[in-house]
C-alpha cells in the first residue's frame, strides 16, 4: 500500500483542564480530498495546527510523507514545509502587504527563487486563481472576501505543495462565489494531484468536494468514509449535521432573505 500523506496516531490534546482529542487516529492517502467535520469546538482547526507543526499534541504521533512532522534537521523540515499549503479561515493575508507580496511571502521565506523568478511565480498563481496581474497591486482592504479567498489560496499554491489545507474555505462568501471556488479547488486538485484536506460546515462544499469524509466526534475520529456511506451512520453528529438542524438553520436562512 502507498504511504499515506498524513497519518495521525494516538493524538491526545489538552487546553488546561478541557480534553479536545483522545485517541485521534486518521490516515489520509494520495489524492484524496479528504472533509474533516465536527462540532463548533470539536477541535477541527486544532487538528489542522497540529497537523502543519504550529501546535503540539500532549501524546501522538504525526507523519506527513511518511516522516514523523518534527524529524531531521532544520533544512529537512523547511524541505517538507515547501510540500504543503494551508488557507486559513479568513484568508490571514498579511494586511501590510499588497497580495503580489503575500503571494511572494513563502518563496522569499524559503529563498528557493531569485527576485525575477518569484515575479514571474506571483503572475502565474494569480492566474491560477483567476486573477489579474494588476491584482498584484491591491492591499488586502481593497479585496472582496472572495477575492481575498482566492489571493489566500495563490499563496498557499506558491510552493507547489503536493498537500493543501483549507479552513472553512467557502465561510463567508456569497452562494455564486462559493460555487465558482468550489469549481477552483476541484480543478486545481485534478490538474495539480493535490491531496487535500477540507474543514467545513458547509454541505454543499462538502458534496461537491469530499472523495472521503472523517467525522471528529466523541474527541476521536469515529468514521472516515465515502460521503454515502457516512450518510447512513446513526452517530448522532452525524443524524444532526447531515440530516438535522444544519439542514434546518439552511432553510431558515433562505427563508430571511
Ligand atoms: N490555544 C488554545 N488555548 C486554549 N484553548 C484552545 C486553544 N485553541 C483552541 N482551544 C479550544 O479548543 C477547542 C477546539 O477548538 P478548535 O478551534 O480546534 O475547534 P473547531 O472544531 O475548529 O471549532 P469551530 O468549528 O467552531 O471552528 C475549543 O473549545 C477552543 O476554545
Amino acid at each position: 500500500m502507498n504511504t499515506p500523506v498524513i497519518e495521525l496516531q494516538g493524538i491526545r490534546t489538552r487546553f488546561r483542564d478541557q480534553l479536545i482529542h483522545d485517541g485521534v487516529d486518521l490516515a489520509v492517502p494520495a489524492g484524496e480530498i479528504v472533509a474533516l467535520v465536527g462540532g463548533s469546538g470539536s477541535g477541527k482547526t486544532t487538528l489542522m495546527r497540529h497537523i502543519i507543526g504550529l501546535t503540539h499534541p500532549e501524546a501522538g504521533s504525526i507523519r506527513l510523507f511518511g516522516e514523523a512532522l518534527h524529524a531531521g534537521q532544520l533544512a529537512e523540515r523547511m524541505a517538507r514545509r515547501r510540500r504543503f499549503g494551508v488557507l486559513f479561515q479568513h484568508g490571514a493575508l498579511f494586511s501590510a502587504f499588497n497580495v503580489g507580496e503575500n503571494i511572494a511571502f513563502p518563496l522569499r521565506e524559503q529563498g528557493v527563487a531569485s527576485e525575477e523568478e518569484i515575479a514571474a511565480l506571483v503572475r502565474l498563481k494569480l492566474s491560477m486563481v483567476e486573477m489579474e496581474p494588476a491584482h498584484a497591486a491591491l492591499m488586502p482592504a481593497e479585496l472582496s472576501g472572495g477575492m481575498v479567498k482566492r489571493a489566500a489560496l495563490a499563496r498557499a499554491l506558491a510552493l507547489e505543495p503536493e498537500l493543501l489545507l483549507l479552513d472553512e474555505p467557502t465561510a463567508g462568501l456569497d452562494p455564486d462565489r462559493s460555487v465558482a471556488f468550489i469549481e477552483l479547488i476541484r480543478t486545481l486538485h485534478r490538474q495539480l494531484h493535490l491531496t487535500v484536506i477540507l474543514i467545513t460546515h458547509d454541505l454543499d462544499t462538502l458534496a461537491a468536494l469530499a472523495t472521503r469524509v472523517a467525522i471528529l466526534a466523541d474527541k476521536r475520529i469515529v468514521s472516515h468514509d465515502t460521503l454515502e456511506r457516512t450518510l447512513v451512520l446513526e452517530h448522532p453528529f452525524v443524524q444532526r449535521f447531515f440530516h438535522g438542524h444544519y439542514r434546518r438553520a439552511e432553510a431558515a436562512a433562505g427563508e430571511d432573505h
